[in-house]
């Protein structure tokens, strides 16, 4: 490197400092999609970008997804399924298929990519260390011919009753990055399928973190002019929710935002993982990145 370039990276470094000393040791919750793992080189970047916060004593937490993962195995084993506003419908065969893609070459590939990346991360799924207790989600919907409340049964899908946190402290007490698969435990033992929208921000939650990210495939919300929306209030979100142009996958994320942000976390970001960077760039910039939810 000439002097010249020398020169200009350290005063990039000398500019990114204070920036960096924003979130000195906060927790940030990091919801890393199933489709924004997409493609081999973009989740190498997005290991060095969990280890670069970890050097720069941030404490990431990492939830993941894997939900097109999920239909490939289902796909192989030849099993049907099918997803209502966003949840997929999981029987007995289904959720062990899930348990298996989600806590086994999901979270290992990805615990890998940060560990890779020079930072320590451990894979572990909402059973391990009593992290998510789960029980069974009851949705209600108005039947549209009877106009009668009915009930969504999607089979084993939980939502998380309680989420102790002791398991990730111990962890992130340790320098070590946790990097948790969506799947709780009833208290009989039952394995529950848990969107994995919902878990990061019942995490997030739990550990009162500073920010919650949510990493997929698309530049935030778009409204309906299709054009990215930066910054929304919870109200117009839930306004969205109502008027259908927020749909499918969009809409747990959403529900998860607002969640997050009524248990205390301070802000909830929709970001495109496919840009490079997203995570750093969300963090560390003034303008952010994708689309922020507030109160
Ligand atoms: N208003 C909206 N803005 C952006 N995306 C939306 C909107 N409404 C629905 N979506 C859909 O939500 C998807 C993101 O959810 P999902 O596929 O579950 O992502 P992930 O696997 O990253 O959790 C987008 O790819 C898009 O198809
Ligand atoms: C209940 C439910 O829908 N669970 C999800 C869990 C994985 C997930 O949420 O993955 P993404 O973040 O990649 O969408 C599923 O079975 O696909």
């Amino acid at each position: 490197m000439n002097a010249e370039a020398a020169r200009s990276q350290m005063e990039l470094l000398a500019e990114a400092l204070p920036l960096l000393k924003r979130y000195d040791d906060q927790t940030i919750v990091v919801k890393y999609g199933g489709h924004a793992m997409g493609q081999e080189e973009a989740a190498d970047r997005f290991g060095r970008d969990i280890a670069l916060l970890e050097q720069v004593g941030i404490n990431p937490v990492v939830v993941h997804g894997g939900g097109p993962q999920i239909n490939a195995m289902l796909k192989r084993l030849n099993v049907q399924s099918e997803f209502i506003n966003g949840l997929r419908v999981t029987d007995a065969h289904v959720v062990d298929v899930v348990e298996m893609v989600l806590s086994g070459t999901v979270n290992k590939q990805v615990a890998d990519c940060i560990t890779r990346a020079g930072a320590i991360a451990v894979g572990i799924s909402g059973k391990d260390g009593g992290l998510i207790r789960a029980k069974k989600l009851t949705r209600t919907y108005r039947d549209p011919d009877s106009n009668i409340e009915k009930v969504l049964d999607l089979g084993f899908v939980g939502e998380p009753e309680r989420v102790d946190p002791h398991v990730l402290e111990l962890l992130i007490g340790a320098q070590i990055v946790p990097v948790v698969a969506p799947v709780g435990v009833g208290e009989d033992g039952q394995t529950y399928n848990i969107n994995a929208d919902t878990a990061a921000g019942a995490i997030a939650g739990a550990l009162n973190a500073s920010r919650l990210l949510m990493l997929t495939d698309v530049a935030g919300v778009l409204g309906e002019d299709k054009q990215l929306i930066p910054e929304m209030t919870v109200a117009e979100a839930r306004a969205g929710i109502a008027a259908g142009w927020i749909s499918g996958g969009m809409i747990p994320k959403i529900e998860t935002c607002i969640y997050a942000i009524e248990q205390g976390v301070k802000g909830a970001v929709i970001v495109d993982g496919r840009v490079p960077h997203a995570v750093l760039i969300e963090l560390f910039t003034e303008g952010g990145a994708g689309t922020l939810i507030r109160p």
